[in-house]
């Protein structure tokens, strides 16, 4: 697919309307004209003696409105009618103005919506590797580059075409010879047009990507503020930013270079090619060759021409933009999403876990997990253990389906987890995760996130169980606190808990706290697993920790080393092996915290 296509398909719905539009700049160009020809049959013809001639409408109009005699005592009629014929002018070219810029802010809306719902729906995969300021670019910016063009440029490029159409019609009609000294403007400035369009693309492309590094840095930097003060690295970091700065500020500078040069050339062509014709126009005109109202009009002519013709630069550099934005913002519409198999199976679960020969790879060749087998029974409670990077988030990751393995098959009640219609699947799935995410809502708000048709009763119920609900009454406005930027800071541990509550307003069948409750104390950690054990005693709870208190309490232990199941059992059977249980367990009785 080219890139006018891309444009083209982003149209959809709008085209009728910008069709409009550019047609409309068709008729303000036709009316542009009319001006000088009335002008030029003033002078001539009303003024001057010669015979009507030119355009025949303009004859029929002059001769219709009593001709010469008439005319020469009122001069106030051609008057009117100059002025009539820029003010339709005028009208048509707002009128074209207004449904071009309709049309693109709606293809604009419309290619926003699409983009923010395709990336919904795009594997975990992708987002892992996508740097977020670029993406945030891509939605805005390069939307709007394309909006832009639309809005502004396109619709020049039929203003361009019909003005040196009707130019032309124009002037040879009127005065051949005059009409081939004016014109070859229109080539030599569409030739250098071309020329510097093909040249700037790449540079722009650069200049795009100098911009995204800078935002993805920006970005990065004061989501990790906290880390970059904590390790003293504003310097180290500064001096990326100022990388970064000066790579955006000397690619831009190349840029703006280059549109000096084009801009400076063209001027000098299009003033040379001004001069040529009233040289030749005067010097015929004494010799009696042209008349003082066709010299006006040609010298009119090319003043109107040469602004669009050397606009046609801007628009061939914007449409460059443009495609190389669409380009961007194709990559994203291209990837395939993923598939949700909403056909998929909808049963409730009891949340017995099957995983037999489970291997995952994020990349080829790098296994993550190798060969797991395993078994939980439903209403079991299952502690995971492993040193960091050991997988044990790969692991749980598979469940919720955020990430399908390279080889083996898991189950959930019998029922491959391929077969499940996927977002019912992660309904099933309560996951609380390391770090836990918070909307810029209330605090009632993201408790309740996850759950349908869900009673405040419920969610006090929830808080109190994940050991926040004395915090959040604590606030000025409870539940209705907002939290994020504009509300309330949570320390990481009270966000831990707003987070569990959510996980168990949700209801579903299997649970999973990804290291989350190791921020809280030894105490609250305890008060919440109690709460967990009472409301989710009929569900699968899965738990990462490395708490022997925790573990010591589940009914099956998974020991993770290197991406394979080294150990598993109940937490006594683990005792009896010499296996990194039992050496946390020595050491933890020993009072050395892991
Ligand atoms: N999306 C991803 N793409 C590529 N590699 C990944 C991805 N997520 C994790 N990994 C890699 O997989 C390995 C296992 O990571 P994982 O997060 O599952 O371990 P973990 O045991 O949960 O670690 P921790 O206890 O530190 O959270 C690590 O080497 C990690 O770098």
């Amino acid at each position: 697919m080219n890139n006018l296509q891309k444009i083209w398909n982003m149209m959809k719905g709008y085209r009728l309307m910008y069709g409009v539009a550019i047609l409309f700049m068709g008729f303000g160009a036709i009316f542009a004209y009319y001006s000088p020809l009335i002008l030029r049959a003033t002078i001539d013809s009303v003024i001057g003696t010669e015979a009507f001639s030119g355009r025949r409408e303009i004859i029929w109009l002059f001769t219709a409105l009593g001709g010469r005699e008439v005319l020469s005592q009122r001069l106030w009629i051609p008057g009117i009618l100059l002025v009539s014929s820029a003010l339709v002018q005028g009208i048509f070219v707002f009128l074209s103005g207004y449904l071009a810029a309709k049309a693109s802010e709606g293809s604009a809306r419309d290619l926003r919506n699409r983009l923010y719902h395709h990336l919904q729906y795009l594997p975990f995969a992708y987002h892992a590797r996508s740097e977020k300021g670029d993406l945030l670019q891509r939605c805005t910016s390069d939307v709007d580059t394309v909006r832009k063009f639309l809005a502004l440029q396109l619709v020049q490029v039929g203003n361009a075409i019909f003005l040196v159409t009707v130019s032309l019609v124009v002037t040879f009609q009127v005065h051949v010879e005059l009409a081939w000294v004016a014109m070859p403007i229109i080539p030599l400035a569409t030739v250098a047009s071309i020329l510097f369009f093909g040249k700037i693309q790449s540079s722009f492309r650069r200049s795009d990507e100098a911009e995204a590094a800078l935002t993805s840095m920006v970005q990065e930097h004061l989501t990790g503020i906290r880390v970059v003060r904590a390790f003293g690295r504003e310097g180290y970091e500064y001096g990326r930013f100022r990388a970064l700065n000066e790579d955006y500020r000397r690619v831009t500078m190349r840029l703006i270079q280059w549109f000096a040069a084009f801009w400076a050339s063209t001027d000098i062509m299009s003033l040379t090619q001004v001069l040529a014709v009233i040289c030749v126009g005067t010097l015929w005109a004494v010799q009696g060759t042209v008349t003082i109202g066709t010299l006006i009009l040609f010298v009119s002519s090319v003043w109107m021409i040469l602004w669009p013709v050397r606009q046609m630069g801007r628009v061939l550099v914007d449409m460059g933009k443009a495609f190389v934005a669409m380009e961007r913002i194709q990559e994203i519409l291209d990837q395939e999403p993923e598939s949700m198999n909403p056909q998929g199976i909808r049963q409730k679960l009891t949340g017995a876990i099957e995983f037999k020969g489970v291997s995952l790879e994020y990349e080829p060749g790098s296994p993550v997990l190798q060969d797991l087998n395993f078994t939980i029974e439903s209403g079991q409670t299952v502690g995971i253990l492993g040193h960091t990077g050991s997988g044990k988030t790969s692991l749980v990751g598979l469940i919720a389906g955020f990430y399908a393995p390279t080889q083996g098959s898991i189950s959930i009640d019998g029922v491959p987890l391929q077969d499940f219609d996927k977002a019912w699947l992660r309904r099933q799935v309560s996951l609380v995760l390391q770090e836990p995410f918070l909307y810029a809502k209330t605090i009632k708000r993201n408790i309740g996130v996850g759950a349908r048709n869900i009673s405040e009763v419920e969610i006090f119920e929830a808080a109190r169980d994940a050991s926040i609900h004395q915090s959040i009454v604590d606030f000025e406005a409870g539940y209705d606190t907002p939290v994020g930027e504009r509300g309330v800071t949570l320390s990481g541990g009270q966000k831990q808990r707003v987070a569990i509550a959510r996980a168990l307003v949700a209801q579903a069948p299997i649970l999973i706290f990804d290291d989350s409750l190791s921020a809280l104390d030894t105490e609250t950690d305890r008060a919440v697993q109690e709460a967990i054990r009472k409301r989710a005693s009929d569900r699968t709870v899965m738990l990462i920790s490395h708490r022997l208190s925790t573990l010591m309490k589940a009914d099956l232990v998974l020991v993770m080393e290197n991406g394979r199941l080294v150990e598993q059992g109940s937490p006594a059977q683990l005792l009896e092996h010499d296996g990194l249980f039992s050496r946390l367990h020595a050491l933890q009785n020993q009072g050395i915290e892991v």
